[in-house]
């Protein structure tokens, strides 16, 4: 399908034959991004990773993401901050039910996501100031996003786009600024500070980060603003969609009581009653896995993705001409009824291998899914998602800490409003405000009668 906005016109991808096209027989030719949104205001504009194209730069910064942050031995090293935070995360929930207070669990998410992202970048930083600037990183990302939402169709695409009429563009560039200032003293501490010259094993992502921006052998070379224009996209990726995912399976938790009970149960015949559940637990909790994809297919954080065709080709007959915007839409992709039996219901048993009532007669749903890009929510081919498997590991750990240490209520009540609403990582319309109640504290000596 081609719709048009404004002065662009877009390739709209809606199933998974099509998507398979995208990210697997002409992977290469989709696998650049154009800038979408008020990129006119950005001032680091035409530096970026995320929203560049696939050329040297973006490649190289892909791998270092991949050997610096998301390899196996830096998911291990990593593994003690993702149970700190989460356990600092618990801790505050528990607060809140000691005291009969509601939270907001996007709030307590997204810190506990900034936190986890600073730490894996900056985690020097981190324990030198006790995560303010984390705080100070959070609250000024939060301002560009929701800046960055207010421009209208016309002042995108339309005859407004060259003039600010309202000042938005004015806004976004001011609070660019300001996030400037922030991550350019953090580079200045690191630069006075010579902590990239220490030993290998305690560097961090902005130490190696710095070392080859000084290095002038380096294979590629980088600039001040790449670094700073990385780490913003960095963020922006990684905080606000993994809040949201965990928020929506709490949510669909919440609306489904027998589900809730099964995974409790679940973790409770696996974990015991005397310890919090692990990373190294998730192998063995698979209702737990099936609950986690069957959110994602549902309420899939960045429901649809951008790429730009760099060469003309044939998709499903179709002439797409070098350039044509694509949009593929993986929320309709992961409801398409041809393909999802309930499409629209919550029902993790589909996503349990072996299930008995496998849909449309299949029996390697599982494997198909994979092959045949029904079940998309990282997106695919060379310019999926680089953190899959970290947002894995934190979605597992997050919930099934979250079943097994409370109970919830939702404030107002009884079931959760599944509404989404704007921004850019298909968050919930009303934000989950609810009660925590402690079912089981694992800071406590263990009690036997506790109730988990
Ligand atoms: C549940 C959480 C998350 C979801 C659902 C998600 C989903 C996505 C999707 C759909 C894309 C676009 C993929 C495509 O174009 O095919 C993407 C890109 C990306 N994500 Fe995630 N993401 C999540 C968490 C994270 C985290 C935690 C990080 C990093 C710490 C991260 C880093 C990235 C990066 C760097 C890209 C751009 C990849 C590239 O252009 O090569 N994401 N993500």
């Amino acid at each position: 399908m081609r719709i048009r906005i404004g002065a662009s016109t877009f390739f709209v991808v809606s199933n998974a034959t099509i998507a398979k096209e995208i990210f697997k027989t002409h992977d290469i030719s989709f696998s650049s991004r154009y800038e979408s949104g008020p990129s006119a205001y950005n001032i680091y504009r035409g530096t970026g990773f995320i929203t560049g194209p696939y050329g040297a730069y973006y490649r190289f910064m892909r791998k270092l993401c991949a050997t610096e942050l998301f390899a196996g031995p830096q998911m291990d090293r990593y593994n003690k901050l993702r149970e700190q935070e989460i356990e600092r995360l618990l801790k505050s929930l528990m607060k809140s039910s000691r005291e009969g207070k509601p939270c907001d669990l996007g709030l307590e998410l997204a810190a506990m996501a900034n936190n986890l992202t600073f730490r894996m970048i900056m985690n020097k930083r981190f324990c030198e100031n006790n995560g303010s600037e984390a705080k100070r990183m959070r609250d000024s990302i939060v301002e560009i996003m929701e800046l960055a939402t207010k421009f209208g169709i016309n002042e995108l695409f339309g005859f407004l786009n060259k003039i600010d009429l309202f000042g938005n563009g004015k806004n976004l560039k001011d609070a660019m600024w300001r996030y400037d200032e922030l991550i350019e003293e953090i580079m200045k501490g690191y630069e006075e500070n010579e902590m990239n010259d220490r030993e290998n094993e305690d560097k961090d992502m902005m130490d190696i980060l710095l070392e080859t921006y000084r290095d002038p052998d380096a294979e590629v070379k980088l600039t001040r603003n790449q670094i700073k224009h990385f780490l913003l996209e960095l963020f922006m990726a990684s905080v606000d969609s993994t809040s949201a995912a965990v928020q929506w399976a709490i949510a669909e938790l919440i609306n489904h009581p027998d589900v809730f009970k099964k995974l409790r149960d679940e973790i409770k015949s696996i974990v015991g009653s005397s310890r919090l559940v692990k990373e190294s637990d998730v192998p063995k909790l698979p209702y737990l896995q099936a609950v986690v994809k069957e959110s994602l297919r549902l309420h899939p954080p960045g429901p649809i993705i951008h790429r730009q065709c760099t060469n003309d080709c044939k998709i499903n007959g179709y002439d797409i001409k070098a350039k044509t915007k694509t949009l593929i839409n993986i929320h309709a992709i992961m409801r398409d009824p041809e393909v999802w039996k309930e499409p629209n219901e919550f029902i993790p048993e589909r996503f349990v291998v072996n299930f008995s009532d496998q849909m449309n007669d299949r029996d390697d749903q599982m494997e198909m899914r994979g092959q045949d890009f029904s079940y998309i929510p990282f997106g695919g081919g060379r310019r999926g998602c680089s953190g899959v498997s970290l947002a894995y590991t934190v979605m597992h750990a997050t919930i099934g800490a979250f079943v097994q240490c409370f109970d919830w209520k939702v404030k107002g009540g009884e079931k959760v409003d599944i509404n989404v609403g704007l921004g850019f990582a298909g968050a919930m319309a009303i934000p989950l405000i609810c009660y925590p109640i402690t079912r089981f504290d694992p800071f406590l000596a263990y009690l036997p009668d506790q109730a988990f």
